[in-house]
């Protein structure tokens, strides 16, 4: 049985009957009241592991976003989370949401980090710095590499949206980005890209140009991107392709003594819902 992010990725899709992923981003701020009196450390892997342990009967993947993690320095919690995740769920990925970017010598070293130290199954990264700065990932051939195309937060358009001429074509940036990637850069399989559930007018287009690359969507719930419209326009043929993410929506349901099952109602609930959207399921 092969074992690549994609396949792994098919088969939750499949087996777990879900385009959810669940985000990982403990904020102090927002801890439930239960869990504010212990460390930060404490508090954050009980925090994470409630929430693996809620949501996996619900979701194709789990995505922690580092930024979350680093602010405290509570890496080691990261790690652990992920090592619990693949320990007691291994056929749920783990997306690292990182988000990086920079030459090839130093994405080596990012590689290493997302594939060595925490273990993820695939990890995010920005194109801006081009085809070299995103080649050092491919070193690990197993794992997945999603690569930010048009993203959900609307400042996005600043850069995305910016024509560039290619050729006798003028197209958008991100449109430029999704051809790159599909059609010059994905020789080994590995690369999917972002688009945000905010934008489901690009993520047709985007769609239209990628063919089946799967498509990581952060956007519903707490950002309020269309459940129906995005499904509508990422869709493949086989009613999969798309990992749609809900973080702050389901992690922060509610703040009680029972916010576990509160997160488990609003997983079950999102599945649902993303459910009623395709076609049949698979
Ligand atoms: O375009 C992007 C890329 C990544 N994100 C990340 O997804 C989650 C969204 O969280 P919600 O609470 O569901 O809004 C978060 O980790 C972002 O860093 C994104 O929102 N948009």
């Amino acid at each position: 049985m092969k074992n690549t992010f994609i396949d792994q990725l098919n088969r939750a899709w499949h087996s777990q009957n879900s385009l959810l992923c669940v985000g990982i981003d403990p904020d102090l701020d927002k801890l439930p009241t239960p869990l504010k009196d212990l460390s930060i450390h404490d508090a954050f892997y009980a925090f994470g592991k409630s929430i693996i342990d809620a949501t996996a009967p619900h979701v194709c993947s789990f995505k922690p976003q580092i930024a979350y993690f680093a602010a405290h320095s509570a890496e080691d919690v990261l790690q652990d989370l992920i090592r619990y995740s693949h320990e007691q769920y291994p056929h749920i990925p783990v997306i690292l949401d990182a988000k990086r970017g920079d030459i090839g010598s130093t994405a080596t070293q990012y590689a290493k980090e997302a594939f060595e130290r925490y273990r993820a199954d695939a990890v995010t990264v920005n194109p801006y710095m081009g085809r070299d700065s995103i080649e050092p990932y491919l070193a690990y051939p197993d794992k997945g590499v999603i690569i930010l195309c048009r993203t959900s937060n609307s400042g996005g358009s600043d850069v995305q949206f910016l024509n560039v001429q290619v050729g006798n074509e003028t197209r958008p940036l991100y449109q430029h980005i999704a051809h790159l990637v599909a059609h010059e850069w994905n020789t080994s399989g590995q690369y999917a890209l972002v688009v945000g559930a905010t934008f489901p007018d690009e993520i047709r287009k985007v769609r239209a140009i990628i063919g089946d690359m799967p498509l990581l969507i952060p956007g519903i719930g707490a950002q309020g991107g269309d459940l129906k419209a995005t499904l509508d326009a990422g869709l493949t043929h086989l009613n999969t392709g798309v990992i749609i993410n809900s973080s702050r929506a389901i992690i922060y349901a509610k703040d009680s003594e029972d916010y576990q099952a509160a997160m488990q109602q609003a997983a079950a609930q999102t599945q649902t819902d993303i459910n009623q959207y395709r076609n049949t399921t698979v």
